[in-house]
C-alpha cells in the first residue's frame, strides 16, 4: 500500500477564529442560505494555486434535478468545479490503488455517486483539497460498508452484527495479546469495507485530534447500531411505529458526516462544547433532517428495489393508513419541522456559546445540511422524484 500523503495541517483554534460572532449569529438566525460563499472567506487556502488544468475544467454550470416541491431547504452556490474534479481524481486513485475498493463493473455506480461534488458542496470552508479528502474517503468507506454489508452489493441482515463489529475495529482498534493481535491486523485487509475504513481512518487520525477521532468513533458506533435495528426489522418484516422508525433513523443517519466539519475545516470544536446538551440536540436535529432528505429523494429507488425498504413515507403510509402520496407529503412536513427546529436551536446555541469555534462549527453543520440537500437534488443518476404533484 503506498505511503499516505502528508496529513493536512491542523490549524490551531486561534488560527481558525471567526472574528465576527455577531454576524455569524445573525447568519445562523437568518438560515444557512449563502453560507457556502461566506464560509469560503473564513478559511486560509493553504495550497498554492493549481496549474491550469488540461483540458480546462468546465465552468460551474447549474446541476440538474428539481427540488421536492414544498421541501424547506437552502440552495447553495455550485461547488467549485476545480475542487470537484481534483477530489474526484484523488478519490478514484485512493479507491483503486490504495484500498482496491470495487471491481470494474461497479465503476459506473462509483462515478455516478459523484462524491467529489457531494463533499465540495458540503464543506465550503475546507482550507485545502487534502482536508476535503478526509471527508471524502470516510464517505466512500461508509457507503462501501452500507452497500457490501447491509444492502445491494451482497449485503444481508443475516450475520450483519458480526460483520459490522469486526469492521468497527478498523476504526476502534482491538487491543489484545500478541498471540491474537496479528490475526486481527490481517483481517483489516480482508475485504473492501474493512480496507476502506482502515485507510480512511488512518488519514483522519493523522489529521485530527484524539478527541475528534474519538467523536467520530462514537458516531460510527451509533450508525452501526442503527444498521442493526434496521436489519433486525427487515429480517422479521416488521414495520415499526413512526416514532420507532424515526428513532432507528436517528442512528442509521448521516450524523458522522457533519460532525467532522471542524476537522475538515482545519480547526477543533473543543470536546466540552461538543458535549453540551444543546449542541448535541442541534447535531441530532441536523442529522435527522439530512437523513429524512435521503428518505424523500431515494423513495422511488427504494420502492423499485426488491422487498420492502423502510423509509419515512413507507412507514407513515403503513402505520397511519395514508395513501402513498399523503404519506409522502406528511414526511415532507416532518422534514420541514426538523429543519425549522434545527435552525431555531442552532441560533439559540450560537447566542449561548459566543465562542469562535462553536460559531464556526454551527455554520459548518448548516453548510453540510445544505450541501447534502444539493447533492440529493442534483444526483439524478441515483434519485428521481415520485409523480405526486
Ligand atoms: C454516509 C453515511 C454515514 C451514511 C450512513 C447512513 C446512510 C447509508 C444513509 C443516511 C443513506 O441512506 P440509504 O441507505 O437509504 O441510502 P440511499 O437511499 O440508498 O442513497
Ligand atoms: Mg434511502
Amino acid at each position: 500500500m503506498p505511503a499516505p500523503e502528508p496529513s493536512p495541517p491542523r490549524s490551531s483554534p486561534a488560527a481558525a477564529e471567526v472574528r465576527t460572532p455577531g454576524a455569524d449569529i445573525e447568519r445562523i438566525l437568518r438560515g444557512p442560505s449563502g453560507l457556502g460563499t461566506a464560509a469560503l472567506h473564513l478559511a486560509r487556502r493553504e495550497e498554492p494555486p493549481p496549474p491550469p488544468p488540461t483540458p480546462p475544467t468546465p465552468p460551474a454550470v447549474p446541476a440538474e434535478g428539481n427540488p421536492i416541491p414544498g421541501l424547506y431547504h437552502h440552495p447553495v452556490p455550485e461547488p467549485d468545479p476545480e475542487r470537484v474534479a481534483e477530489v474526484g481524481r484523488r478519490i478514484k486513485s485512493w479507491a483503486l490503488d490504495e484500498v482496491d475498493l470495487y471491481p470494474e463493473e461497479w465503476e459506473e455506480q462509483f462515478d455516478g455517486f459523484s462524491v467529489g461534488r457531494y463533499m465540495v458542496a458540503c464543506h465550503p470552508d475546507a482550507p485545502t483539497v487534502d482536508h476535503l479528502m478526509l471527508a471524502t474517503r470516510l464517505m466512500v468507506a461508509e457507503n462501501a460498508v452500507d452497500d457490501c454489508y447491509c444492502e445491494n452489493h451482497g449485503g444481508s441482515p443475516i450475520g450483519l452484527g458480526g460483520r459490522l463489529l469486526l469492521a468497527h475495529t478498523a476504526l476502534d482498534a482491538l487491543h489484545t495479546t500478541p498471540e491474537y493481535q496479528p490475526r486481527w491486523a490481517e483481517s483489516l485487509h480482508s475485504d473492501a469495507p474493512r480496507r476502506a475504513y482502515r485507510s480512511a481512518m488512518e488519514y483522519f487520525v493523522q489529521a485530527s485530534s484524539p478527541s475528534q477521532a474519538d467523536r467520530y468513533r462514537h458516531d460510527m458506533a451509533r450508525l452501526h447500531m442503527g444498521y442493526l435495528a434496521e436489519a433486525a426489522w427487515a429480517q422479521t418484516d416488521h414495520v415499526p411505529e413512526v416514532w420507532e422508525y424515526l428513532a432507528m433513523r436517528q442512528f442509521n443517519n448521516f450524523r458522522p458526516c457533519p460532525t467532522i466539519t471542524d476537522s475538515v475545516g482545519g480547526y477543533e470544536l473543543p470536546a466540552d462544547l461538543h458535549a453540551q446538551p444543546a449542541m448535541q440536540r442541534v447535531i441530532a436535529l441536523a442529522g435527522n433532517a439530512t437523513t429524512i432528505v435521503n428518505d424523500l429523494y431515494s423513495y422511488t429507488k427504494e420502492l423499485a428495489a426488491p422487498g420492502r425498504h423502510l423509509n419515512l413515507p413507507v412507514v407513515i403510509a403503513e402505520r397511519e393508513g395514508l395513501s402513498e402520496r399523503d404519506a409522502y407529503l406528511k414526511a415532507v412536513e416532518v422534514h420541514n419541522d426538523l429543519m425549522h427546529d434545527f435552525e431555531a436551536e442552532a441560533a439559540a446555541v450560537a447566542v449561548a456559546l459566543p465562542v469562535p469555534t462553536a460559531q464556526r462549527f454551527l455554520r459548518g453543520v448548516a453548510a453540510w445540511v445544505d450541501g447534502n440537500h444539493y447533492w440529493h437534488q442534483t444526483n439524478t443518476f441515483r434519485y428521481s422524484l415520485p409523480d405526486f404533484w
